[in-house]
């Protein structure tokens, strides 16, 4: 089966979940990505209707492409719109307009690590996605094993998640994506409610998730700029639009040049 498909504008909108979920099924067309893009998005928009029936423009003209098996970040400040891009290209938006391509399949990872985890212990949460592909067993126990080991998280098998900590969710939720085979990761805000030690393990469960499985790709939403040294190349939102896309430390630069400007204006 082919693992890629177009996304167009007029595609149902998919019911959100309240874990890592894969959406690859459930687009209204399909056709092939280019084997070194994993995400590609052109002249995207996104409005909602507000009380008044006008519409509300979110997003303008955002064109971005992500290669394949490599881990970006999406950066900008509150409310330009990194969410809501995220969403669409997740699946559990549909765009106003524009053109969108994802690998398939692709899971979203939500911020909130509480709302991540659904079973009773480590191994049948990572287990708990595959019901729907009809394995044998020992295909379901060596996904669990091979994806738990990925994120670092192998001698928690056996533990119950309300023992783990607001990271080590999150890496079993990325595991139950892993586990499911996805190619493409959207991860929303994870670091925000952790602290700086989970936010580590997170990100490095992420760098070694996509190293172990070749091809898969991660886009990671962050305020954070300091997690850009984990990062591939980035993509820098202002005000619904995409500024800039390229290498982490262009980006990094940019934005902190942005910055510099912005104090001193203040203080000017
Ligand atoms: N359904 C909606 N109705 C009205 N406004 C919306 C809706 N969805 C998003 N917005 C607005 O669109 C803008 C972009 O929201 P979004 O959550 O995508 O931003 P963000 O960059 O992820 O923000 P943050 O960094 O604070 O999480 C915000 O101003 C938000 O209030």
């Amino acid at each position: 089966m082919n693992s890629s498909a177009v996304v167009h504008a007029t595609a149902a909108v998919q019911r959100p979940l309240l874990r890592s979920h894969s959406t690859g099924n459930n687009c209204a067309a399909v056709a092939t990505v280019a084997d070194n893009l994993a995400i590609e998005c052109r002249n995207l928009s996104y409005s909602v209707k507000t009380r008044q029936g006008r519409l509300l423009p979110i997003l303008n003209d955002c064109s971005i492409s992500i290669p394949s098996g490599q881990f970006w970040m999406l950066l900008g400040p509150n409310g330009c719109g990194k969410s809501t891009l995220l969403k669409i290209l997740g699946g559990l938006l549909n765009p106003s307009g524009g053109y969108l391509r994802v690998k398939k399949p692709r899971s979203f990872v939500f911020q909130n690590p509480d709302h991540q985890v659904v079973m009773p212990t480590v191994e049948a949460d990572v287990a708990f996605g595959l019901g729907k592909f009809n394995l044998a067993n020992d295909e379901i126990t060596s996904r669990v094993v091979k994806a738990l080991d990925a994120v670092g998280m192998y001698e928690y098998l056996q533990r119950p998640v309300q023992t783990l900590s607001g990271g080590q969710k999150q890496r079993v939720a990325i595991a139950g994506a892993l586990a499911e085979a996805c190619k493409v990761l959207l991860l929303d805000e994870l670091t925000s409610f952790l602290d700086e030690n989970d936010q580590v393990g997170v990100l490095r469960a992420v760098k070694s998730s996509l190293a172990s499985s070749p091809g898969t790709t991660a886009l990671w939403v962050t305020h954070r700029l300091e997690e850009l040294e984990y990062a591939d190349g980035a993509v820098y939102m202002e005000d619904g639009k995409v500024v800039l896309q390229g290498d982490a430390s262009s980006i990094l630069n940019f934005v902190e040049a942005q910055q510099g400007s912005y104090i001193k204006q203040i203080n000017s």
